[in-house]
């Protein structure tokens, strides 16, 4: 199967969103992906709930929110109604992680927990059966651009296990230093959704480049 592309807009050209916008709904992308950085969880800020609304104005495919915040269940509601259709938070600020997923099902959007390099994604296995996506950081979260991790392929397999053992529907989803050249070992490994920024929005083509992923093989 074609993996899912999600364009992280984090990288794209905030003067100029909408048109940002409308080339990923021109484009082969299947999602939108959306990071939220509050300062805090990570040493960087990104942008809030007008950006995320002006984003869904235009936007033509789902949003895949990416919540790099402590008390990420203090505002799982109003990413809901900012127009999020999955909503995943990580693992290192949730106290009460199984409450956390059962919040954001109850919205109705897609739940997902994100792990980050130096956590095992061992600690998903009493909630995996009931994620939609699991978000492998393969960087350290707070900056697009930054250089792949390699251990991320090991922590694909070890994800797929126990994903398969527990008959689980997760998506294994994984973000950071993606581009064309480790997205066939990546779809090998198990996973079905690449998460793209720079290497996107860098590109001379940046339709081009989300359809040379789309097309990645395993
Ligand atoms: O979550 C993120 C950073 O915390 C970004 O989504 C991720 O880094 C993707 O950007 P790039 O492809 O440029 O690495």
């Amino acid at each position: 199967m074609r993996p899912i592309i999600a364009p992280s807009v984090l990288a794209s050209d905030f003067a100029n969103l909408q048109s940002e916008v409308e080339m990923l709904n021109k484009s082969q992308a299947d999602w939108l992906h959306i990071d939220i950085m509050d300062g805090r969880f990570v040493p960087n800020i990104s942008f809030g709930f007008p950006v995320m609304e002006a984003i869904k104005k235009h936007a033509q495919k789902p949003m895949d929110v990416h919540l790099m915040i402590v008390e990420p269940e203090l505002y799982i509601e109003r990413f809901r109604a900012a127009g999020a259709d999955t909503i995943s938070v990580h693992i290192e600020a949730c106290n009460h992680l199984h409450r956390t997923i059962q919040q954001i099902k109850a919205t109705g959007a897609k739940a997902g927990v994100a792990v980050n390099p130096h956590t095992s994604v061992s600690l998903l296995e009493d909630v995996i059966e009931d994620l939609d996506l699991v978000c492998l950081m393969s960087v350290n979260p707070g900056f697009g651009g930054q250089k792949f991790i390699h251990n991320t392929y090991r922590k694909i397999e070890a994800l797929k296990n126990l994903i398969i053992s527990r008959n689980s529907n997760a998506l294994i989803e994984v973000d950071g230093g993606v581009n064309e050249q480790n997205a066939p070992l990546l779809l090998e490994k198990g996973a079905d959704v690449l998460v793209a920024g720079n290497f996107v929005f860098s590109a001379a083509d940046p339709i081009q480049t989300i359809a040379n992923l789309k097309n990645s093989t395993k």
